[in-house]
């Protein structure tokens, strides 16, 4: 390891095994063949193979207009909703295409939810947030809503904040509260998938240290695609990284080869800063 290396990520912090993970040993939840993404006549994303392993954290990195946030909106279709956007190649979830023809794109975001930058509950109370998808599925027992919300709740790591409370507007919540709520709000119809497009970019310190801690503990039930600015952030909370420029896959590997030992020269300039 060069000292260029160390001075840009602290490895050493990450208390990560020493044993070396191996995606051929990983169960694949979603896996991208040739998939090519057009903006009008920009070419966004350039022929992406990789895939992404179940019940593992992943995280893409790489400098602003890559193509990160692009991709992770094509593991459930969100760029559908682009006005002059085509994609072609595939992505399978398990062994059904996505992007097939006759595909459920409701059904498929429930199974492959999202979360964003900025916190956005709804108007509505604590608990109605976390029940509204269910209720948009026709659930409406209290006994199962009130399970489901306090299991959402618990898994988000906000049960406790919140108990007392769970009929005020979630609007009074801080920023990173209300990010904890978002992440109920997506767990509670039971994805697959959880996709978080910078999930604490826009939170303080603590609070995005409580988000990098929840990570840890929904990587045992979900299957977790983070899309990060932050360096630092992606060899804390994931197992594996994929880097991209400029609409390329450049390097994908478990995260601490690829910032211990990178096997491609531009991915050794970015995380040791020398652009980006
Ligand atoms: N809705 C859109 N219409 C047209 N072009 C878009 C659209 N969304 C993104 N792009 C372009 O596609 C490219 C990839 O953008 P994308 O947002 O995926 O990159 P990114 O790596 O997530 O960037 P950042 O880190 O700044 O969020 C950029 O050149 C961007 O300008």
């Amino acid at each position: 390891m060069s000292d260029v290396k160390t001075h840009s990520i602290d490895i050493s912090a990450l208390q990560r095994s020493q044993q070396a993970l191996r995606i051929e040993n990983e169960t694949v939840c979603l896996a991208v063949n040739d998939l090519h993404l057009y903006y009008g006549e920009k070419e966004a994303l350039k022929g992406v193979n990789m895939i992404i392993p179940e019940k593992k954290v992943t995280a893409f990195i790489g400098p602003s207009g890559c193509g990160k946030s692009t991709l992770l909106r094509c593991f459930n279709r969100m760029n559908d909703l682009v006005d002059g956007c085509r994609i072609t190649g595939e992505i399978n979830l398990r062994d059904q295409n996505i992007y097939a023809k006759g595909t459920d794109v409701a059904e498929l975001r429930r199974r492959v939810g999202m979360v964003f930058q900025k916190p956005n509950p709804f108007p509505k109370s604590i608990y109605e947030n976390v029940a509204y998808g269910l209720r948009i599925q026709g659930i409406n027992k209290k006994r199962l809503l009130d399970e489901t919300v306090e299991w959402a709740l618990r898994s988000a790591a906000l049960w406790d904040e919140v108990k007392d409370r769970l009929h005020e507007s979630a609007l009074g919540m801080s920023g990173g509260q209300q990010q904890r709520l978002v992440i109920a709000r997506t767990v509670a119809v039971k994805p697959e998938v959880l996709l978080l497009d910078e999930p604490a970019s826009a939170l303080d310190p603590i609070s995005t240290l409580k988000i990098e801690e929840l990570i840890h503990e929904l990587k045992n039930e979900f299957t977790i695609a983070i899309v990060t600015h932050n360096m630092q952030q992606a060899a804390r909370v994931s197992d594996y990284t994929a880097f991209m420029y400029m609409g390329d896959l450049i390097e994908f590997g478990d995260t601490n080869s690829l910032f211990t030992n990178p096997s491609k020269q531009q991915t050794e300039d970015y995380i040791t800063g020398r652009y980006g």
